[in-house]
């Protein structure tokens, strides 16, 4: 068993044999930890993600989620995690409590913790008037709190977050990183893509840098700003502007 709830190894990945998006990727996520997965647009960060929740298969190397591959314990492996899209996936019939039921039934939530942590999430999200409306009714903001609302239902061991920032207001993000502290204080671990990195980086425990499908730098923020050659003081910004070829060089 793997201590990490996420390892990937070598993972060589995307959408054709031919032209792999991924290049030997290696990167893992411990219990109660918070990692950063920073790229400029079309860096992978999706793709990895794609591989990390079973979407794409790899083409080489491995994936596990809290020691279980796809292949071998399929079951437990889609268990062990929760996904937040970057695009808000819902059913438009279903009102935002259904989702919450739903989920909640799928991931075996018992019903006292599901209530409990139902209407924690909706005051903390400001939800609570939109309970009983349909997703369709949603605005787009609404909809991405949906999204996260049933990911932080489940409590899994590994959350998978691709760009939660966008489309949400200020009092949303706030939110949203007070929720993940508190997963973080659960002993859950989360990786999560952002291109804003100053909303992160107080946050993040360690980063996994991608540029064209291959890891530039991994680690702490120290470690990062290392391997881009910035002053020690540097902030991880700066570091990943110049690992990925912007200002900074
Ligand atoms: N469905 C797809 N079929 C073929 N190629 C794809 C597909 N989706 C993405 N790609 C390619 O894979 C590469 C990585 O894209 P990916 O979506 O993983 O980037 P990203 O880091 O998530 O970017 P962004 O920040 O813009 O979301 C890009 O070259 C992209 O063109």
């Amino acid at each position: 068993m793997s201590e990490s709830v996420l390892t990937v190894r070598g993972l060589v990945g995307g959408y054709s044999r031919k032209r792999p998006v991924l290049k030997e990727v290696d990167a893992s996520v411990r219990p109660g930890e918070l990692v950063g997965l920073l790229g400029l647009n079309g860096a992978g960060k999706s793709t990895l993600m794609k591989h990390i929740i079973g979407l794409l298969q790899p083409i080489g190397g491995t994936v596990e989620v809290c020691g279980h591959t796809l292949g071998s314990s399929g079951e437990a492996y889609r268990a062990s995690f929760a996904f937040v899209p970057e695009s808000p996936l819902l059913y438009d019939e279903l009102s935002v409590w259904e989702h919450l039921e739903w989920t909640a039934m799928a991931y075996g939530v018992e019903e006292k913790t599901f209530r409990e942590r139902a209407e924690r999430l909706l005051d903390r999200f400001r939800m609570e008037k939109e309970r009983t409306k349909f997703a369709g009714h949603l605005s787009k903001g609404m909809r991405q709190k949906v999204m996260l609302m049933c990911a932080f239902l489940a409590r899994p061991p590994l959350y998978v977050i691709d760009e939660p920032f966008l489309g949400l207001d200020p009092l949303a993000i706030r939110a949203l990183l007070e929720q993940m502290r508190e997963e973080k204080e659960a002993g859950c671990g989360l990786i999560v893509s952002s291109h804003i990195l100053s909303m992160l980086e107080s946050y993040c425990d360690r980063y996994v840098v991608l540029h064209d499908g291959a890891v530039v730098a991994s680690g702490t923020a120290e470690d990062v700003v290392a391997a881009a050659g910035t002053p020690p003081s540097g902030k991880v910004e700066q570091a990943f502007f110049r690992l990925v070829g912007g200002s900074g060089r």
